[in-house]
């Protein structure tokens, strides 16, 4: 049967880049960048004073020179007037451009301030060089300095750094768009009071609230258990979404009918079956349009763990993410864990930071892949491989995380 690294490199494969489209600036966090953005001016643009108090010239106090006559106040805002008088001062307050003639602040806690007989400021400490309390001009980054790459996720801080270029708009990738379909015929919607033998939907809400979080828009279905009405409905889903994420159906029931559906729209199957636990009768295909099949196991907790380990990567792909990017970081074992069958194994895990910083995995029990519940108490999926049974405390191993 395929490996989980197999699969995930098929999957992978067909990971199509997704249209740019330009937004407004507040709209961008947290989507991916598909332009540069380079300073329009100095960073800082000017001479920024960094401290309320007086703008001097620095020779005036090599000279001996500790009391100044204060000429005039200048706020942030105002454009900066020469110093008339080499030996006076300017009071001067936080974000103002630096006045020619002046390069240096003292700060009002190093000065006595006196309004008699006119206003004029005694240094009381003496700043240690020129250029003290100013922010240079161009200090931080030259006018023309590329800022920010292609293929970045947009987060505050870039936000920050775009907006201050003047960029109010900026050209990102398209959110990836995904029908997520729920089928089954013991389903019901999650208003319905169920009957004793059928359950709410779950794995829908599940799975647009994962793709919400990423970042993608999804729309969400349900279908019956009938190959008619799977192969009416499926076609429109296809040619509208850039993926399909279906779940339930792809086992061996007599009433799984998707792949046999699936294949006779002409969607081609890349691989059915997937040497792991849980989740193995994952179905994966591409339609002769473009858009990708994910058909997860129906079970909640596979379908959870091959949206993470499956889907989530392939949605950072389609969007221009770097694949080391969709890597997973590692998780230590806090105690020993067996799990004997060939298959690539999802631990749910609970995860504690060490004093010294190592990210521990504790294993919660789960009663299996129907057990959704058992999800609340553990924060990701610990993957571990299908060559060994058993796996030692302080062993680390790829993390598929779910909550920050
Ligand atoms: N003879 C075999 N039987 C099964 C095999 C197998 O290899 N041979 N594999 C088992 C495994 S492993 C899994 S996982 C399931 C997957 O089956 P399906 O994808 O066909 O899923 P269903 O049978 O439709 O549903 C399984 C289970 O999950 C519940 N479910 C389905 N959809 C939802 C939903 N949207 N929200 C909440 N719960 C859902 C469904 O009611 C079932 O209880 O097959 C095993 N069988
Ligand atoms: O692999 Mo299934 O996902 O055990 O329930």
């Amino acid at each position: 049967m395929l490996s989980v690294e197999d699969a995930s490199r098929q999957v992978l494969a067909t990971a199509h880049l997704l249209p740019t489209e330009t937004v407004p600036l507040a709209a961008a966090v947290g989507r991916v960048l598909r332009q540069e953005v380079v300073a329009d001016r100095d960073f800082p643009p000017y001479n920024r004073v960094t401290m309320d108090g007086i703008a001097v010239q620095y020779s005036a106090l090599q000279n001996g020179q500790s009391t100044f006559p204060i000429e005039r106040t200048q706020l942030a805002g105002a454009p900066p007037a020469p110093l008339a008088s080499p030996q006076a001062a300017i009071e001067i307050m936080t974000g103002a451009a630096l006045p020619p003639g002046t390069d240096t602040i003292i700060r009002y806690e190093d000065l006595d301030i006196s309004d008699t007989p006119s206003r004029q400021a005694t240094v009381r400490v003496a700043p240690p060089r020129a250029g003290h309390n100013v922010h240079a001009q161009g200090s931080d980054q030259p006018a023309g300095a590329r800022l920010l790459a292609p293929g970045l996720v947009l987060s505050p801080a870039e936000i920050a750094v775009a907006a201050t270029v003047g960029a109010a708009t900026l050209a990102v990738a398209r959110r990836p768009r995904l029908a997520v379909v729920s089928t089954g015929d013991e389903i019901v919607p999650i208003e319905a009071t169920p009957l004793p033998h059928q359950i709410r939907r779950s794995n829908g809400p599940m799975l647009c609230a994962a793709l919400a979080l990423a970042g993608c828009e999804s729309q969400e279905f349900h279908l019956p258990d009938d190959l008619a009405s799977l192969k009416t409905s499926l076609p429109a889903l296809l040619a509208d979404f850039d993926a399909v994420l279906l779940s339930g159906g792809v086992s061996k029931g007599q009433a799984d009918f998707l792949p046999q559906a699936l294949r006779e729209l002409g969607v081609t199957e890349i691989f059915h079956r997937v040497a792991q636990r849980p989740g193995q009768p994952f179905w994966f295909g591409q339609a002769p349009g473009g858009a990708v099949v994910f058909a997860l196991p129906g079970n909640p907790v596979a379908t959870f763990a091959n949206y993470y380990r499956y889907v989530q990567p392939w949605l950072r792909q389609c969007q221009g993410l770097p694949a080391e990017a969709s890597r997973p970081v590692v998780a230590e074992l806090a105690g020993p864990v067996e799990f004997k069958p060939a298959l690539t194994y999802f631990l749910a895990v609970r995860l504690e930071q060490a004093p010294d910083g190592r990210l521990l995995a504790h294993p919660t029990p789960t009663a299996g892949s129907g057990d959704l519940a058992g999800l609340l108490a553990a924060d990701g999926l610990l993957e571990l491989p299908p060559d060994q049974s058993q796996f030692a405390a302080g062993t680390a191993w790829p993390l598929w995380r779910y909550r920050a």
